[in-house]
């Protein structure tokens, strides 16, 4: 069954000055694994040698994959033949900032495929206090996890100052961002939406991982306009029968036992789809205020008000998800049993799961993206800024970012799964 995978104390005791790039094993992913995680189902590869081709052209033409993904004519059958570097790919945009740094729209110099590359400096890493073992998890759980509603990984590097992760491109940007353009979703897109988030926590939950950070910042949408769950950054692999205790997530999203510091397990992420549905069907979270010793008491001691206009069935899927004691919450036990009673509930009466699931039910936004490099649904905020590199200065590093606290990071995933389109 799942265990814990990554000890931050384990992974900060390395030699401090071993050398980071050279002696970090590249560690390749297998198709279609679903099994539960361990760390018992990696295997490591060794780069055969080759001598890398320069295939750049000029100009490059993509067309849209079976999963919504963008892929150049160039991109044919490319198998990666040596650990990938920051060369490899070359920046387009800033596509939004993260805790650790900066998201890139990147392409890949080989293949002219665009990717969305999370960058993460090992510096202020080291200095949060679970932040080595954070960036392990979401490196971990992205390479392990294969579902449809849930953003692929496809290479981690890193290089002295940072920690590369190149994942699935999202060109429809974020759910959020539709939510504050529309300021309130139909009952049928937050049925669809939610649906396929429902599917890609019921994968994660049977995984036996809590996924802990569900809010619309956190859901893109691909180039046909379905769910793209990302950023795992606090996602945790439960132990059997052991619960969670650290305060994670956003506050509003938040179950009442993480922020009473109580131990909590999988039944948080179904409190946070409780919010999410409220929240897309009237515009804003139901517990807000102005401060968050306000919004703690709200969300522990008060009742949901839900506006008369919700209907009866979301009414009921709401309070089913917003029960103060997590025992009594839907989908709590994580059975099999509790899923079917998710996905039988009335709000889903018009929803065909085998349908939605292999991507056969037509998403009701439909991004509109003219030139897939061109993140036009991404905030100018971010696709304005300048794209140039901070650099570190590797001498200031705090102690630790020299060892080997990110080894075993590094990440190529098989060749079937990276030319899966
Ligand atoms: N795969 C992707 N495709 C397109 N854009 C992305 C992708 N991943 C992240 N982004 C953009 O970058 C932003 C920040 O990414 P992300 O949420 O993963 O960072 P984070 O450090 O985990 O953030 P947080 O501080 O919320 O935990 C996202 O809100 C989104 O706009």
């Amino acid at each position: 069954m799942p265990v814990f995978l990554f000890d931050e104390q384990d992974c900060l005791n390395g030699d401090a000055h071993s050398e980071l790039s050279s002696d970090d094993e590249v560690v390749e992913g297998m198709d279609g694994y679903s099994g539960p995680l361990s760390f018992k189902n990696l295997c490591i590869s060794e780069g055969n040698g080759k001598e890398e081709e320069d295939s750049k052209e000029d100009t490059v033409e993509y067309k849209l994959g079976e999963d919504g993904d963008f892929v150049s004519e160039r991109n044919n059958n490319f198998v990666p033949d040596h650990k990938m570097h920051p060369n490899d790919f070359h920046p387009i945009a800033v596509l939004g900032r993260g805790s650790y740094g900066k998201v890139l729209l990147v392409e890949q110099g080989q293949t002219g495929r665009l990717f969305a590359q999370k960058q993460l400096k090992k510096a202020s890493i080291i200095l949060r206090a679970k932040g080595v073992q954070q960036t392990k998890n979401e490196r971990q759980i992205l390479e392990e996890v294969r579902h449809p509603f849930i953003c692929r990984l496809y290479y981690a590097f890193q290089d002295l100052d940072r920690l590369y992760l190149i994942l699935q491109y999202a060109p429809g940007g974020e759910l959020f961002a539709h939510l504050a353009e529309q300021r309130m979703l139909p009952e049928e897109s937050v049925a669809y939406y939610t649906a396929e988030l429902t599917s890609a926590l019921i994968h994660l939950h049977k995984l036996g991982i809590v996924y802990r950070d569900l809010k619309p910042e956190n859901c893109l949408l691909d180039a046909e306009g379905h769910v793209m769950l990302t950023d795992f950054g606090l996602s945790k692999v439960a132990e059997v029968g052991a619960n969670c205790h650290s305060f994670v997530g956003t506050e509003e999203y938040c179950a009442p036992e993480v922020l009473l510091g109580q131990p909590y397990d999988y039944s948080v992420d179904w409190w946070s789809m409780g919010i999410l549905i409220y929240d897309l069907l009237v515009g804003s979270p139901p517990f807000t205020a102005n401060n968050h010793k306000k919004i703690t008491e709200k969300i522990v001691r008060t009742k949901a008000n839900i506006p008369f206009y919700v209907s009866p069935d979301a009414r009921d899927l709401i309070n089913k998800y917003l029960k103060k004691n997590p025992k009594q919450r839907l989908g709590a036990n994580n059975t099999a049993t509790d899923h079917e009673a998710i996905k039988k509930h009335r709000m889903y009466r018009k929803i065909n799961w085998e349908k939605l699931e292999n991507r056969e039910l037509p998403p009701p936004i439909i991004p509109c993206i003219t030139d897939p490099a061109a993140a036009e649904n991404f905030s100018d905020e971010f696709t304005k800024m300048p794209i140039s590199v901070t650099p570190i200065c590797s001498d200031n590093l705090p102690v630790g970012s020299h060892s080997s606290a990110f080894r075993g990071f590094t990440y190529v995933a098989s060749p079937n799964f990276i030319n899966h389109n």
